[in-house]
């Protein structure tokens, strides 16, 4: 088994192109983002799987508006690995829940795997994540009261996988990221690289297009963090669209192209 077959060889999705055929059909149900009744604002190989421009977002202070993002255009293609870097509070986080839907804008336009985010409704927008967006937490954000193994098949069976193609898949990807092993533990038994390593399995669990993390080593020793560029590396390599935002020199280092945010602005 290797990360290629199970990224369902993620060259490069086409825009709104559905993933059930990348766990192997187990999903029939599963919407493409054109059954998710989307508006394509791209077309053929080059659409990139982020298109941003001209996004703004002021949030609401005591002292004063706080203006997180000052107009950011910003594309980002299928395959790339892209680190976002810049000092506290330049607004990286602010950008990746907009690429994700977790947060909206007060101006300007956001297309992700050819639909217009920006536009949708929470709802949507949810159920928009769950096929298309994985995301990776700094501080794992897993469920400890059960398995490594069910932390993967939740989210899987949440998304429409039938529960013994869920497991499948999860032992799957337990195996590839080197967790096999510990399939049956709690993530409290596991140390903060496995941890990561899990988080990043059930981000991976839906075979999303687009793979996000916010400061994904920063829990880490530099041992662990480094496992975890490793394994970014290998699914790039294969394919998977992976956007990091990073405080990490050896990260921003690994990735193949830096996006460096100052004063809510992607700086040239
Ligand atoms: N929900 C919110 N309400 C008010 N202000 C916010 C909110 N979210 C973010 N901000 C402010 O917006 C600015 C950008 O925050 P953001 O978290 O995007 O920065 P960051 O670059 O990710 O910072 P860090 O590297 O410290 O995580 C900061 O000044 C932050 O305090």
């Amino acid at each position: 088994m290797t990360s290629t077959d199970l990224l369902g060889g993620a060259g490069g999705p086409e825009p709104g192109a559905g993933t059930a055929a990348a766990v192997g059909g187990a999903v029939p149900s599963t919407p493409t983002a054109a059954d998710l009744g989307g508006v394509a604002v791209g077309g053929g190989d080059a659409a990139p799987v982020v298109r941003l421009r001209g996004v703004r977002r002021t949030f609401d202070a005591d002292l004063a508006p706080v203006r997180a993002l000052r107009g950011v255009d910003l594309d980002i293609a299928a395959g790339e690995f892209v680190a976002v870097t810049g000092p506290s509070g330049c607004g990286k986080s602010t950008l990746l829940n907009v690429i994700a839907g977790l947060e909206t804008i007060d101006d300007g336009t956001v297309d992700v795997v050819g639909e217009r985010i920006s536009e949708r409704d929470p709802d949507w927008l949810a159920r928009f994540r769950r096929h298309h967006v994985g995301i990776v937490f700094q501080f794992f954000n897993l469920i400890d009261g059960v398995s490594a193994l069910q932390n993967i098949v939740l989210p899987a069976s949440i998304g429409g996988m039938r529960r013994r193609a869920a497991e499948s898949r999860a032992r799957d990807l337990l195996d590839l990221l080197g967790l096999a092993d510990r399939a049956d533990q709690l993530p409290s038994m596991l140390s903060g690289g496995q941890r990561q390593r899990l988080a990043i399995a059930r981000a991976l669990v839906n075979s999303p297009t687009l793979l996000l993390a916010d400061e994904p080593t920063g829990a880490l020793d530099s041992e662990g963090g480094l496992e975890i560029l490793e394994l970014f590396r290998r699914l790039h390599a294969d394919g998977q669209t992976i956007i990091v935002i990073t405080h990490s020199a050896d990260v921003a280092a690994g990735a193949r192209r830096v996006v460096p945010m100052r004063d809510g602005r992607i700086v040239d």
